[in-house]
């Protein structure tokens, strides 16, 4: 069965003192998704983010949020969306609890006890619940601020980039919680630099420079690209050799360190062979051998931020 739509946008665009910051962006998200915004600083995604769920007022493009009008029903959006930011806004002085049953207060929670009891044992945090927020750990922070942007159940929830820092089982876990609120219904937009949370997305979208560039789940995005890649092995010192080559090679689009090897991808296997080709005899000399690779996320990402058009360079 088909799920219903809970973002749907078209021509989304914001301009900053003559700069096109966000350029026609159009999006749909299905409800329950875990949709994820990818791009280099400043590209766009937390602009198109806010945009999105009525925090700001696009200046043309149209489109709804929640069933909601995005430009004149803003209001109603934001009573039933979370949002997590960049940095921890809660109040180090005050303990886990006290936290939380102040937020419940600002949004005027029924139950207030009880949601505040039901939100630390679901975030597994009633053990520290006396405990000072100032004293957690970054990923318990990244938690107790996941819980206090769910207090007020939204429908909706904006995480930008939530676990900046945090560590990778840390990270996990988040992750683990942000599915399980998805299959209970909750949409979850999500901004990232960190391809591991990429890959734990339902969808992508790719946003260079204000335009998005590709748009759909990890898989579709690799298959899209179509890249071409190897692994090459061999003596590390023979390794930094070559790696300086390619580089120069412009028929390739990346050459990257994976642990012990070599990653090489190009546009197609002509592109890859024929590079391969051009530095056969470097390869013999150092005792270098390539085998076939697979490209994946962060191979067509670093490949999408330099194939784009710098326009906010052109802007007047
Ligand atoms: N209020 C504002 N006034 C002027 N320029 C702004 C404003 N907000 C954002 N910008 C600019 O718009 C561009 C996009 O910013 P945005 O924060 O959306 O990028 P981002 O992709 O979320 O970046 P990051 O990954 O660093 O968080 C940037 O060049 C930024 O400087």
């Amino acid at each position: 069965m088909e799920r219903p739509i809970l973002i749907d946008v078209r021509g989304l665009t914001k301009r900053y003192g003559g700069r096109t910051v966000v350029d026609h962006v159009d999006l749909r998200v299905p409800r329950g998704a875990i949709y994820g915004f990818l791009g280099p600083n400043g590209s766009g995604k937390t602009t198109t983010i806010r945009m999105l769920c009525g925090l700001l007022t696009p200046d043309e493009g149209e489109g709804t949020c929640l069933g909601f009008d995005i430009r004149t029903q803003a209001r109603e959006i934001k009573r039933q969306v979370g949002y997590m930011t960049q940095k921890f806004g809660l109040y180090e002085d005050l303990s886990l609890e006290e936290n939380l049953d102040f937020i419940a207060r600002v949004y005027q929670v029924p139950r207030r006890r009880a949601i505040v009891d039901e939100a630390l044992a679901q975030m597994g945090l009633a053990e520290r619940r006396d405990q000072l927020a100032g004293s957690l750990s970054g990923g318990w922070k990244q938690r107790l601020a996941l819980a206090a942007c769910l207090l007020h159940r939204p429908q909706l929830l904006l995480l930008d980039e939530p676990t900046a820092g945090v560590d990778p089982y840390a990270r996990r876990l988040f992750w683990d919680h942000l599915h399980e609120l998805a299959v209970g219904g909750l949409t979850v937009l999500v901004s990232t630099h960190y391809m591991d949370e990429a890959a734990r997305c339902h969808e992508l979208a790719y946003i260079s420079y204000g335009r998005l560039l590709a748009q759909g789940s990890g898989a579709e995005l690799v298959a899209q690209a179509a890249l071409a890649s190897a692994e090459v092995e061999g003596p590390p010192e023979g390794l930094a050799v070559l790696g300086r080559a390619l580089r120069e090679d412009p028929g390739l689009r990346s050459v990257a360190w994976f642990g012990a090897t070599l990653h090489v991808s190009a546009a197609s296997s002509e592109a890859l062979d024929t590079a391969l080709a051009g530095a056969r005899q470097l390869m013999e000399q150092h005792g270098l051998r390539a085998t076939p690779g697979a490209a994946d996320l962060e191979d067509v990402f670093i490949d999408l931020m330099r194939g784009a058009d710098d326009n906010f360079a052109k802007a007047p």
